[in-house]
Protein backbone atom coordinates (compact mmCIF):
# COMPACT_ATOMS: atom_id res chain seq x y z
CA UNK A 1 0.00 0.00 0.00
CA UNK A 2 1.00 3.68 -1.14
CA UNK A 3 0.32 6.65 1.31
CA UNK A 4 -0.40 9.49 -1.78
CA UNK A 5 -1.06 12.33 0.88
CA UNK A 6 -1.35 13.32 4.27
CA UNK A 7 -2.79 16.01 6.20
CA UNK A 8 -2.72 17.38 9.86
CA UNK A 9 -4.64 20.06 11.53
CA UNK A 10 -3.79 21.13 15.03
CA UNK A 11 -2.03 17.59 15.29
CA UNK A 12 0.92 17.87 18.15
CA UNK A 13 3.05 20.91 17.00
CA UNK A 14 1.51 20.96 13.40
CA UNK A 15 -0.95 23.61 13.42
CA UNK A 16 -1.81 22.95 9.87
CA UNK A 17 0.16 20.64 6.82
CA UNK A 18 -0.47 18.67 3.98
CA UNK A 19 2.23 16.98 2.02
CA UNK A 20 1.39 15.84 -1.61
CA UNK A 21 3.21 13.18 -3.83
CA UNK A 22 5.00 11.41 -1.06
CA UNK A 23 7.64 9.15 -2.33
CA UNK A 24 8.53 5.69 -1.85
CA UNK A 25 10.87 7.01 0.37
CA UNK A 26 10.15 9.90 2.41
CA UNK A 27 13.16 11.36 4.66
CA UNK A 28 12.74 13.84 7.09
CA UNK A 29 15.42 15.28 8.62
CA UNK A 30 15.19 18.16 11.41
CA UNK A 31 17.04 18.89 14.17
CA UNK A 32 15.83 17.86 17.62
CA UNK A 33 12.06 18.88 19.15
CA UNK A 34 10.42 19.74 15.46
CA UNK A 35 8.10 17.59 14.59
CA UNK A 36 9.65 14.54 13.02
CA UNK A 37 8.47 11.73 15.13
CA UNK A 38 4.95 13.95 15.50
CA UNK A 39 4.92 13.21 11.94
CA UNK A 40 4.91 9.69 11.43
CA UNK A 41 3.19 9.15 14.76
CA UNK A 42 0.43 10.41 13.00
CA UNK A 43 0.67 7.96 10.27
CA UNK A 44 0.67 5.13 13.75
CA UNK A 45 -2.16 6.89 15.05
CA UNK A 46 -4.21 6.64 11.82
CA UNK A 47 -3.38 3.08 11.58
CA UNK A 48 -3.91 2.36 14.62
CA UNK A 49 -5.83 4.47 16.08
CA UNK A 50 -3.28 4.75 19.29
CA UNK A 51 -0.25 6.46 19.53
CA UNK A 52 3.31 4.24 19.90
CA UNK A 53 4.19 6.79 22.54
CA UNK A 54 1.28 7.52 24.77
CA UNK A 55 -1.82 6.21 25.58
CA UNK A 56 -3.49 9.62 26.67
CA UNK A 57 -4.99 10.73 23.31
CA UNK A 58 -5.08 14.88 24.50
CA UNK A 59 -1.18 14.58 24.40
CA UNK A 60 -1.54 14.58 20.62
CA UNK A 61 -4.08 17.51 20.65
CA UNK A 62 -2.16 20.78 20.35
CA UNK A 63 -1.92 23.01 23.19
CA UNK A 64 -3.44 25.63 21.42
CA UNK A 65 -5.93 23.32 19.25
CA UNK A 66 -8.92 25.93 19.44
CA UNK A 67 -11.74 23.36 18.86
CA UNK A 68 -9.29 20.70 21.46
CA UNK A 69 -9.72 18.78 18.55
CA UNK A 70 -6.47 17.20 16.62
CA UNK A 71 -7.07 16.14 12.57
CA UNK A 72 -4.95 13.59 10.50
CA UNK A 73 -5.90 12.43 7.16
CA UNK A 74 -4.39 10.39 4.63
CA UNK A 75 -4.95 9.41 0.76
CA UNK A 76 -4.10 5.79 0.60
CA UNK A 77 -3.76 3.32 -2.26
CA UNK A 78 -4.77 -0.27 -1.65
CA UNK A 79 -4.72 -3.24 -3.99
CA UNK A 80 -8.67 -3.11 -3.99
CA UNK A 81 -8.37 0.95 -4.57
CA UNK A 82 -7.87 4.14 -3.27
CA UNK A 83 -9.34 5.43 0.26
CA UNK A 84 -9.77 8.35 1.91
CA UNK A 85 -9.03 7.89 5.66
CA UNK A 86 -9.85 10.58 8.51
CA UNK A 87 -8.89 10.46 12.00
CA UNK A 88 -10.19 13.40 14.84
CA UNK A 89 -9.25 13.10 18.57
CA UNK A 90 -10.72 15.32 21.30
CA UNK A 91 -11.78 15.70 24.79
CA UNK A 92 -14.80 14.04 23.58
CA UNK A 93 -12.99 11.12 22.20
CA UNK A 94 -11.91 9.63 18.87
CA UNK A 95 -13.36 9.46 15.28
CA UNK A 96 -12.92 8.10 12.11
CA UNK A 97 -14.27 8.33 8.79
CA UNK A 98 -13.34 6.33 5.78
CA UNK A 99 -14.21 7.63 2.44
CA UNK A 100 -16.36 9.73 4.35
CA UNK A 101 -18.12 7.32 6.15
CA UNK A 102 -17.76 7.03 10.14
CA UNK A 103 -17.28 3.86 11.53
CA UNK A 104 -19.41 2.69 14.11
CA UNK A 105 -16.38 1.11 15.59
CA UNK A 106 -12.40 1.91 15.81
CA UNK A 107 -12.17 -1.98 15.50
CA UNK A 108 -13.37 -2.13 12.23
CA UNK A 109 -11.26 1.14 10.90
CA UNK A 110 -7.86 -0.74 12.31
CA UNK A 111 -6.39 -2.48 9.37
CA UNK A 112 -7.31 0.46 6.41
CA UNK A 113 -3.82 1.47 6.28
CA UNK A 114 -1.49 -0.98 7.75
CA UNK A 115 2.58 -0.03 9.38
CA UNK A 116 5.65 -1.02 10.51
CA UNK A 117 7.05 1.16 13.36
CA UNK A 118 10.61 0.48 13.96
CA UNK A 119 11.70 3.26 16.51
CA UNK A 120 14.47 3.47 19.35
CA UNK A 121 11.97 2.16 22.56
CA UNK A 122 11.27 -1.05 20.48
CA UNK A 123 14.18 -2.17 22.27
CA UNK A 124 12.13 -2.55 25.24
CA UNK A 125 10.19 -5.53 23.27
CA UNK A 126 12.95 -7.86 23.80
CA UNK A 127 14.56 -6.68 27.59
CA UNK A 128 11.67 -4.51 28.65
CA UNK A 129 8.57 -5.76 31.00
CA UNK A 130 6.29 -8.81 29.69
CA UNK A 131 3.46 -5.94 29.34
CA UNK A 132 5.41 -4.27 26.91
CA UNK A 133 5.52 -7.52 24.79
CA UNK A 134 2.07 -8.45 25.48
CA UNK A 135 1.27 -4.78 24.08
CA UNK A 136 3.70 -5.48 20.76
CA UNK A 137 1.42 -9.01 20.32
CA UNK A 138 -2.23 -7.14 20.68
CA UNK A 139 -1.17 -3.98 18.22
CA UNK A 140 0.38 -6.33 15.92
CA UNK A 141 -2.34 -9.13 15.46
CA UNK A 142 -4.67 -6.15 15.83
CA UNK A 143 -4.64 -4.41 13.06
CA UNK A 144 -4.66 -7.96 10.72
CA UNK A 145 -7.46 -9.53 12.85
CA UNK A 146 -10.38 -7.44 13.53
CA UNK A 147 -11.97 -10.47 15.41
CA UNK A 148 -8.87 -10.47 17.56
CA UNK A 149 -9.50 -6.56 18.82
CA UNK A 150 -13.37 -7.42 20.00
CA UNK A 151 -11.87 -10.61 21.81
CA UNK A 152 -9.38 -7.99 23.43
CA UNK A 153 -11.92 -5.77 24.61
CA UNK A 154 -14.55 -8.05 25.76
CA UNK A 155 -11.55 -10.00 27.97
CA UNK A 156 -10.81 -6.57 29.38
CA UNK A 157 -13.99 -6.05 29.87
CA UNK A 158 -14.45 -9.20 31.98
CA UNK A 159 -11.19 -8.95 33.44
CA UNK A 160 -12.23 -5.79 34.88
CA UNK A 161 -15.75 -7.06 36.44
CA UNK A 162 -13.92 -9.95 37.39
CA UNK A 163 -11.21 -8.16 39.81
CA UNK A 164 -13.86 -5.96 41.09
CA UNK A 165 -16.09 -9.23 42.14
CA UNK A 166 -12.82 -10.42 43.59
CA UNK A 167 -12.10 -7.83 45.60
CA UNK A 168 -15.22 -7.96 47.19
CA UNK A 169 -15.33 -11.43 48.09
CA UNK A 170 -12.31 -11.72 50.62
CA UNK A 171 -14.38 -10.81 53.18
CA UNK A 172 -18.12 -12.48 52.20
CA UNK A 173 -19.12 -15.35 51.04
CA UNK A 174 -22.34 -14.24 49.02
CA UNK A 175 -21.56 -13.70 45.43
CA UNK A 176 -19.78 -16.65 44.34
CA UNK A 177 -21.92 -18.07 42.01
CA UNK A 178 -21.48 -14.81 39.79
CA UNK A 179 -17.77 -15.71 39.75
CA UNK A 180 -18.82 -18.88 37.92
CA UNK A 181 -19.88 -16.54 34.81
CA UNK A 182 -17.01 -14.43 35.02
CA UNK A 183 -14.86 -17.32 34.65
CA UNK A 184 -16.66 -18.62 32.06
CA UNK A 185 -16.56 -15.53 29.83
CA UNK A 186 -12.74 -14.83 30.77
CA UNK A 187 -12.22 -18.33 29.87
CA UNK A 188 -14.39 -17.87 26.33
CA UNK A 189 -12.61 -14.45 24.70
CA UNK A 190 -9.07 -15.22 26.39
CA UNK A 191 -8.73 -18.97 24.78
CA UNK A 192 -9.39 -16.93 21.50
CA UNK A 193 -6.76 -14.44 22.22
CA UNK A 194 -4.32 -16.96 23.29
CA UNK A 195 -4.99 -19.22 19.92
CA UNK A 196 -4.52 -16.45 17.69
CA UNK A 197 -1.59 -14.94 19.89
CA UNK A 198 0.32 -18.68 19.44
CA UNK A 199 -0.46 -18.56 15.27
CA UNK A 200 1.31 -15.05 15.04
CA UNK A 201 4.33 -16.18 17.05
CA UNK A 202 4.52 -19.32 14.81
CA UNK A 203 4.33 -17.54 11.66
CA UNK A 204 6.30 -14.48 13.22
CA UNK A 205 9.22 -17.18 13.70
CA UNK A 206 9.08 -18.40 10.43
CA UNK A 207 10.38 -15.31 9.42
CA UNK A 208 12.55 -13.92 11.81
CA UNK A 209 14.45 -16.56 12.45
CA UNK A 210 15.54 -16.63 8.78
CA UNK A 211 15.90 -12.34 8.90
CA UNK A 212 18.26 -12.95 11.77
CA UNK A 213 20.37 -15.91 10.13
CA UNK A 214 20.74 -13.34 7.32
CA UNK A 215 21.76 -10.37 9.55
CA UNK A 216 24.31 -12.27 11.45
CA UNK A 217 25.42 -14.03 8.78
CA UNK A 218 24.07 -17.58 9.76
CA UNK A 219 25.85 -17.00 12.97
CA UNK A 220 22.76 -17.04 15.38
CA UNK A 221 19.60 -18.88 15.56
CA UNK A 222 16.34 -16.70 17.02
CA UNK A 223 13.70 -18.32 18.36
CA UNK A 224 10.19 -17.09 19.84
CA UNK A 225 8.35 -18.65 22.55
CA UNK A 226 4.98 -18.50 23.95
CA UNK A 227 4.99 -18.12 27.97
CA UNK A 228 1.56 -18.76 28.96
CA UNK A 229 -0.09 -18.71 32.00
CA UNK A 230 -2.53 -21.77 31.76
CA UNK A 231 -1.72 -25.01 29.61
CA UNK A 232 1.20 -25.97 27.63
CA UNK A 233 3.44 -23.71 25.40
CA UNK A 234 2.25 -25.75 22.38
CA UNK A 235 -1.21 -26.50 22.94
CA UNK A 236 -3.59 -24.61 20.32
CA UNK A 237 -6.74 -26.36 20.33
CA UNK A 238 -9.93 -24.28 21.54
CA UNK A 239 -11.40 -26.71 23.75
CA UNK A 240 -8.03 -28.06 25.05
CA UNK A 241 -7.55 -24.50 26.05
CA UNK A 242 -10.82 -23.85 27.57
CA UNK A 243 -10.41 -26.93 29.70
CA UNK A 244 -7.05 -25.59 30.93
CA UNK A 245 -8.18 -22.47 31.33
CA UNK A 246 -10.90 -23.16 33.42
CA UNK A 247 -8.90 -25.57 35.19
CA UNK A 248 -6.38 -22.74 36.54
CA UNK A 249 -9.10 -20.59 37.74
CA UNK A 250 -10.42 -23.45 40.02
CA UNK A 251 -7.26 -24.15 41.13
CA UNK A 252 -6.36 -20.42 42.27
CA UNK A 253 -9.67 -19.04 43.18
CA UNK A 254 -9.11 -19.02 46.81
CA UNK A 255 -5.61 -17.58 46.16
CA UNK A 256 -7.25 -14.95 43.88
CA UNK A 257 -9.97 -13.57 46.22
CA UNK A 258 -6.94 -13.53 48.84
CA UNK A 259 -5.24 -11.54 46.71
CA UNK A 260 -8.02 -9.68 44.60
CA UNK A 261 -6.93 -10.12 41.31
CA UNK A 262 -6.97 -12.27 38.48
CA UNK A 263 -3.55 -14.51 38.19
CA UNK A 264 -4.54 -16.14 34.93
CA UNK A 265 -5.18 -15.18 31.26
CA UNK A 266 -3.48 -13.99 28.53
CA UNK A 267 -3.23 -10.35 30.89
CA UNK A 268 -0.29 -12.44 32.23
CA UNK A 269 1.14 -14.12 29.47
CA UNK A 270 4.81 -13.37 28.09
CA UNK A 271 6.59 -14.04 24.94
CA UNK A 272 10.56 -14.80 24.86
CA UNK A 273 13.60 -14.57 22.46
CA UNK A 274 16.02 -17.47 23.15
CA UNK A 275 19.51 -16.68 20.63
CA UNK A 276 21.45 -19.98 20.41
CA UNK A 277 19.07 -21.30 23.00
CA UNK A 278 19.94 -18.42 25.33
CA UNK A 279 17.46 -15.86 26.61
CA UNK A 280 17.97 -12.67 24.69
CA UNK A 281 16.52 -10.53 27.89
CA UNK A 282 19.16 -11.97 30.20
CA UNK A 283 22.17 -13.14 28.05
CA UNK A 284 22.20 -10.65 25.10
CA UNK A 285 24.38 -7.98 24.63
CA UNK A 286 23.13 -4.24 23.79
CA UNK A 287 23.69 -5.52 20.00
CA UNK A 288 22.45 -8.80 19.91
CA UNK A 289 19.14 -7.33 21.26
CA UNK A 290 19.04 -4.37 19.12
CA UNK A 291 19.62 -7.22 16.25
CA UNK A 292 16.05 -9.48 17.53
CA UNK A 293 13.92 -6.08 17.80
CA UNK A 294 14.95 -5.37 14.22
CA UNK A 295 14.72 -8.84 13.09
CA UNK A 296 11.27 -8.71 14.31
CA UNK A 297 10.13 -5.66 12.60
CA UNK A 298 11.49 -6.81 9.39
CA UNK A 299 9.28 -9.91 9.87
CA UNK A 300 5.93 -8.05 10.98
CA UNK A 301 6.41 -6.93 7.46
CA UNK A 302 6.50 -9.98 5.68
CA UNK A 303 3.66 -11.35 8.10
CA UNK A 304 1.22 -8.44 7.21
CA UNK A 305 2.03 -9.20 3.40
CA UNK A 306 1.48 -12.99 4.18
CA UNK A 307 -1.72 -11.95 5.62
CA UNK A 308 -3.54 -9.30 3.64
CA UNK A 309 -1.36 -9.76 0.45
CA UNK A 310 0.03 -6.53 0.38
CA UNK A 311 2.95 -4.57 1.95
CA UNK A 312 2.78 -2.18 4.97
CA UNK A 313 4.25 1.47 5.00
CA UNK A 314 7.50 1.22 7.10
CA UNK A 315 8.27 3.98 9.62
CA UNK A 316 11.99 4.55 10.88
CA UNK A 317 11.77 6.54 13.72
CA UNK A 318 15.30 7.86 14.60
CA UNK A 319 17.05 4.05 14.14
CA UNK A 320 18.21 4.35 10.96
CA UNK A 321 21.93 6.00 12.05
CA UNK A 322 21.93 3.87 15.24
CA UNK A 323 22.51 1.12 12.68
CA UNK A 324 26.28 -0.17 12.14
CA UNK A 325 26.22 0.01 7.72
CA UNK A 326 25.58 -3.76 6.95
CA UNK A 327 22.36 -3.69 9.14
CA UNK A 328 21.62 -0.33 7.65
CA UNK A 329 21.81 -1.89 4.22
CA UNK A 330 19.84 -5.04 5.19
CA UNK A 331 17.29 -2.77 6.45
CA UNK A 332 17.38 -0.82 3.38
CA UNK A 333 17.51 -3.53 1.15
CA UNK A 334 14.11 -5.03 2.16
CA UNK A 335 12.01 -2.10 2.03
CA UNK A 336 13.17 -1.22 -1.28
CA UNK A 337 11.14 -1.25 -4.74
CA UNK A 338 8.36 -2.96 -2.38
CA UNK A 339 7.76 -1.28 0.95
CA UNK A 340 6.90 2.86 0.88
CA UNK A 341 9.57 3.93 3.60
CA UNK A 342 9.14 7.23 5.97
CA UNK A 343 12.53 7.60 8.02
CA UNK A 344 13.39 10.56 10.68
CA UNK A 345 16.97 11.24 11.10
CA UNK A 346 18.88 14.60 12.39
CA UNK A 347 21.13 14.43 9.56
CA UNK A 348 22.12 12.51 6.13
CA UNK A 349 25.42 11.71 8.43
CA UNK A 350 25.88 8.16 9.14
CA UNK A 351 22.48 7.25 7.04
CA UNK A 352 23.88 4.47 3.80
CA UNK A 353 23.73 7.74 1.12
CA UNK A 354 23.68 5.75 -2.12
CA UNK A 355 20.98 3.31 -0.92
CA UNK A 356 19.05 6.48 -0.15
CA UNK A 357 18.92 7.63 -3.54
CA UNK A 358 15.61 9.16 -4.69
CA UNK A 359 13.98 9.92 -1.47
CA UNK A 360 12.08 12.58 -1.66
CA UNK A 361 13.71 14.91 1.77
CA UNK A 362 11.52 17.23 3.73
CA UNK A 363 13.38 19.55 6.04
CA UNK A 364 11.44 19.90 9.58
CA UNK A 365 11.70 23.20 11.53
CA UNK A 366 9.24 24.03 14.18
CA UNK A 367 5.88 22.29 12.81
CA UNK A 368 6.61 23.46 9.54
CA UNK A 369 7.80 21.18 6.65
CA UNK A 370 9.65 21.64 3.32
CA UNK A 371 10.07 19.26 0.57
CA UNK A 372 13.08 19.36 -1.60
CA UNK A 373 14.01 16.74 -4.27
CA UNK A 374 16.88 14.81 -3.31
CA UNK A 375 19.71 14.34 -4.85
CA UNK A 376 21.36 11.47 -2.54
N1 LIG B 1 0.26 18.53 22.14
C1 LIG B 1 1.24 19.28 21.67
N2 LIG B 1 1.00 20.55 21.21
C2 LIG B 1 1.98 21.31 20.71
N3 LIG B 1 3.27 20.92 20.63
C3 LIG B 1 3.56 19.69 21.07
C4 LIG B 1 2.58 18.80 21.61
N4 LIG B 1 3.19 17.65 21.94
C5 LIG B 1 4.50 17.79 21.65
N5 LIG B 1 4.73 19.02 21.12
C6 LIG B 1 6.01 19.56 20.67
O1 LIG B 1 6.53 18.74 19.64
C7 LIG B 1 7.94 18.84 19.66
C8 LIG B 1 8.56 17.48 19.63
O2 LIG B 1 8.36 16.95 18.39
P1 LIG B 1 8.95 15.52 17.99
O3 LIG B 1 8.79 14.59 19.12
O4 LIG B 1 8.34 15.20 16.70
O5 LIG B 1 10.48 15.87 17.86
P2 LIG B 1 11.56 15.33 16.84
O6 LIG B 1 11.70 16.30 15.73
O7 LIG B 1 11.27 13.93 16.49
O8 LIG B 1 12.84 15.45 17.74
P3 LIG B 1 13.96 14.41 18.23
O9 LIG B 1 14.98 14.41 17.15
O10 LIG B 1 14.44 15.07 19.47
O11 LIG B 1 13.30 13.08 18.47
C9 LIG B 1 8.33 19.52 20.96
O12 LIG B 1 8.75 20.83 20.64
C10 LIG B 1 7.07 19.50 21.76
O13 LIG B 1 6.96 20.60 22.61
Amino acid sequence: MFVKSIALQHYRNYEGLRLENLGDVNLILGQNAQGKTNLVEALYVLAMTKSHRTSKDRELIAFDAPDGAAHISADVTRKYGDVHLEMTLSAHGKKAKINGLEQRRLSEFVGSLNVVMFAPEDLEIVKGTPGVRRRFLDMEIGQVQPSYLYHLQQYQKVLLQRSNLLKQLWNRDSGREMLDIWDEQLAAHGVKIVRKRKEFIKKLQVWAESIHRGITNGGEALELLYVPSFGSREEEDEAVLLDNFMLKLSQTREQEIRRGMTLTGPHRDDLSFFINGREASVYGSQGQQRTTALSLKLAEIELIHGEIGEYPVLLLDDVLSELDPYRQSQLIETFQSKVQTFITATGVEGLHADKLKGAVLYRVRGGAIESEASGR
